[in-house]
């Protein structure tokens, strides 16, 4: 059986950040797979802008040529917030052995996550550097110097700071969203 990376988020919308993500994974040679697992809602969150399809779709086209990687339509399918361990779980019924891939910025809310001290003892956690936030040793660390973020993107949309495959489509859903919901 093989190893994989899970990188799940909400890519609401998907950056350059994450794609950087991605290709640090891609050059870690114990990874077999990079498996990104859109969110149907983060179990914090309250809602999502762009719809769980349509962010699956976006990110299906964006890594559609990447080798290794594939995109899981397991939590959206869901239809409902998924805890990740719930996505670990499944995911361990085919691979041996799952890396969890997060950002450092959610490290401060991970004793916070369903059944954390479950979660810690199935998997082992990759965590990508951001905003010169402290990671401890006990962590595999990539580093990733990318200072962009969905939720700012969402306030002002930056073309450059997206996937060049699917830019133009992004940046239109986002502008035009946003404006009918400041405008509400
Ligand atoms: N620029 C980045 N550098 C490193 N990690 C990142 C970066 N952007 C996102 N991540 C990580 O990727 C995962 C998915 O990110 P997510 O979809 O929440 O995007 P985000 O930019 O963090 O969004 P938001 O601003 O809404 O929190 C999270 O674990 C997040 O920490
Ligand atoms: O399992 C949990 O309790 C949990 C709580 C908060 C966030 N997560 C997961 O963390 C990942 C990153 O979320 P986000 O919204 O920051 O992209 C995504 O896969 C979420 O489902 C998971």
């Amino acid at each position: 059986m093989k190893t994989a990376a899970l990188y799940g988020g909400s890519f609401d919308p998907p950056h350059i950040g994450h794609e950087a993500v991605v290709k640090a994974l891609i050059d870690l040679d114990f990874l077999d797979e990079i498996i990104l697992m859109p969110t149907y809602l983060n179990p914090f969150k309250a809602a999502s802008c762009a719809p769980a399809k349509l962010r699956l779709g976006w990110l299906e086209n964006i890594f559609s040529n990447y080798k290794k990687v594939r995109v899981s339509s397991f939590e959206v399918d869901m239809n409902k917030k998924v805890p990740t361990l719930k996505s670990v779980q499944h995911l361990l019924k085919n691979y041996e052995k799952i890396y969890l891939v997060i950002g450092a910025d959610n490290l401060k809310s991970l004793q916070e996550w369903y059944k954390y001290e479950e979660l810690n003892k199935l998997v082992t956690f990759i965590v990508a550097s951001r905003e010169n936030i402290d990671i401890p040793k006990e962590f595999i660390k990539i580093n990733i110097d990318i200072d962009i973020s969905s939720s700012e993107l969402r306030k002002k949309i930056d073309i450059s700071k997206l996937a060049k495959q699917n830019s133009q489509e992004i940046a239109t859903y986002y502008t035009e969203t946003m404006k009918e919901k400041n405008a509400r």
